[in-house]
């Protein structure tokens, strides 16, 4: 029974059950998947955290690209667990220094993702990290950035995927898994 209770389906079914449901947030029609309910509850946020280890610990990673801001709540953890470093992706007029920018569309409106030019290697196997993918328009942003300074991207990894990024999505090319379904 205990063992039931601590299996992978209950761990998900318990993740997916954490997510807050949000209608006609930040925009009528949207129904916004809160994700910060996870984090409230430690025993949640380490599964969460450990099915990605799980995941990508035996993967020739050496980079996690988080983008700002919940892949930020995330991704270190993932990297530091899998001993890759961390690369931020960030909003527009963070960064100090000279960055590569990417403009895209997102479920709810524009906005535009940036990289510190040094901070992938050519050849640098990276995986990305966000909470949730819904339109695949921000993680193909965050592709582009990787591959314009010569990294190759592994996989995009998110917490929370529309159902049509069920298990193994391929957008650009690239796989993109989620670990559960977006609740409506
Ligand atoms: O698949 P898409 O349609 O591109 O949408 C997914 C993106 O939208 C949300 O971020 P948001 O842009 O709201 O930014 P925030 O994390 O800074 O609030 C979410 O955290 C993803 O980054
Ligand atoms: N429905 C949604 N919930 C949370 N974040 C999002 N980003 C884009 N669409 C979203």
């Amino acid at each position: 029974m205990i063992e039931e209770e601590n299996g992978e389906d209950s761990r998900l079914a318990a993740i997916s059950a954490a997510i807050r449901v949000v209608p006609h947030f930040p925009k009528p029609g949207i129904m916004f998947n809160d994700i910060t309910p996870i984090l409230l509850r430690p025993k949640l946020f380490k599964d969460a955290v450990e099915f990605f280890v799980d995941r990508y610990r035996d993967v020739e990673i050496s980079a996690v690209a988080g983008i700002e801001a919940r892949g930020f709540i995330f991704g270190p953890s993932i990297a530091l667990a899998i001993g890759a470093k961390f690369i931020p992706l960030q909003k527009p007029k963070k960064f100090t220094g000279e960055v590569f920018s990417e403009a895209y569309e997102l479920e709810y409106g524009n906005d535009c993702l940036e990289m510190q030019i040094e901070a992938v290697q050519p050849g640098e196997r990276v995986l990305i990290f966000d909470d949730l993918v819904a339109t695949g328009g921000t993680l193909c942003a965050a592709m582009k950035l990787i591959e314009q300074a010569g990294g190759e991207v592994v996989e995009c990894a998110c917490l929370v995927g529309s159902p049509k990024f069920k298990g193994r999505y391929p957008l650009n090319g690239k796989p993109v898994y989620a670990l559960v379904e977006c609740r409506r």
